[in-house]
């Protein structure tokens, strides 16, 4: 697996939040949230269900306009949605009279036309070949295993050569062993693309495993309420989940989330 050239915290800032505040009528979903990825790195955020995660997802993604504050992708504000943001969400929603092929390259379809997809057929026959389903682009999606299917999802945010990739809990649907399998996979994608990443996920050890740095999220209102720096090294594999490290890692998150949930 290809190494870092540098590690995160070294790198520029990509992708800037900057006191975010998100009000639906009279109630507060996120309130002066400030949150920066640098190039490269993989940040999580986790928190109890309604703490806003969703929210600040969409707002990132341009998908939905903040009440106050900004976020700014590469020096330019985040306005409205735009090819250079990547999002996956939980279910890979491929439409299912399209091949493989045709599904990952729908994003330059819609956007330039069928001869600007043809085009880019090469180069996702290459995205094919680095999630390992090359064999599988002239199936079509009622064929394809879930875990296939995220893997052509994987393809169809990267064929736009995003500058962040937005993670809406994309394996979530997977049966377990695929789930773990799914997220070693991205790592890899991560790495070798020295991809900047941020995921929405429920799960503390999933959070672990792949992140940087986590972002742990409160309700009433939604705000980032610490930051955990996950020095585990990289490449990571799913025999650190046994370590004590991490073990240690989960219970500090587990004990933080569980005051903010029970109002200890
Ligand atoms: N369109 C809306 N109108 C009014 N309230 C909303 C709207 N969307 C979300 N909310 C509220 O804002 C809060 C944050 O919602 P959000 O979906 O962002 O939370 P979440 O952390 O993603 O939750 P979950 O983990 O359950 O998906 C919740 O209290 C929710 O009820």
């Amino acid at each position: 697996m290809t190494a870092r050239t540098r590690e995160p915290a070294e790198a520029r800032p990509v992708y800037r939040i900057e006191r975010l505040t998100k009000t639906y009528g009279g109630f507060t979903a996120l309130h002066k949230v400030n949150l920066t990825l640098r190039k490269g790195e993989f940040g999580a955020v986790i928190g109890s269900s309604g703490c806003g995660k969703s929210t600040l997802l969409k707002i990132m993604a341009g998908l939905l306009p903040p009440s106050s504050g900004r976020v700014v992708l590469e020096d330019k504000p985040v306005l409205g949605p735009r090819r250079d943001i990547g999002m996956m969400f939980q279910q890979a929603t491929l439409l299912p009279w399209k091949t493989t092929l045709g599904n990952v390259l729908l994003p330059i379809e819609m956007r330039d036309g069928k001869a600007a997809a043809r085009a880019a057929e090469g180069r996702a026959e290459e995205l094919l070949e680095l999630v390992g389903i090359g064999r599988a682009k002239h199936v079509f999606p009622g064929e394809l295993s879930g875990g296939m299917a995220q893997r052509a999802a994987i393809c169809r945010m990267l064929i736009s050569d995003p500058a962040v990739l937005l993670l809406d809990e994309p394996f979530s649907a997977l049966d377990e062993l695929t789930r773990d399998f799914m997220n070693m996979e991205l790592q890899r994608i991560c790495l070798e693309r020295e991809a900047t990443s941020f995921l929405v996920t429920h799960s503390i050890p999933e959070a672990v495993i792949l992140a940087d740095r986590i972002f742990i999220m409160e309700a009433n209102p939604g705000r980032v309420a610490e930051i955990i720096e996950i020095d585990l090294p990289r490449p990571r594999n799913l025999d650190m989940i046994n370590t004590a490290k991490f073990g240690e890692i989960v219970h500090h998150i587990r004990e933080k989330l569980g005051k903010e949930a029970f109002g200890a």
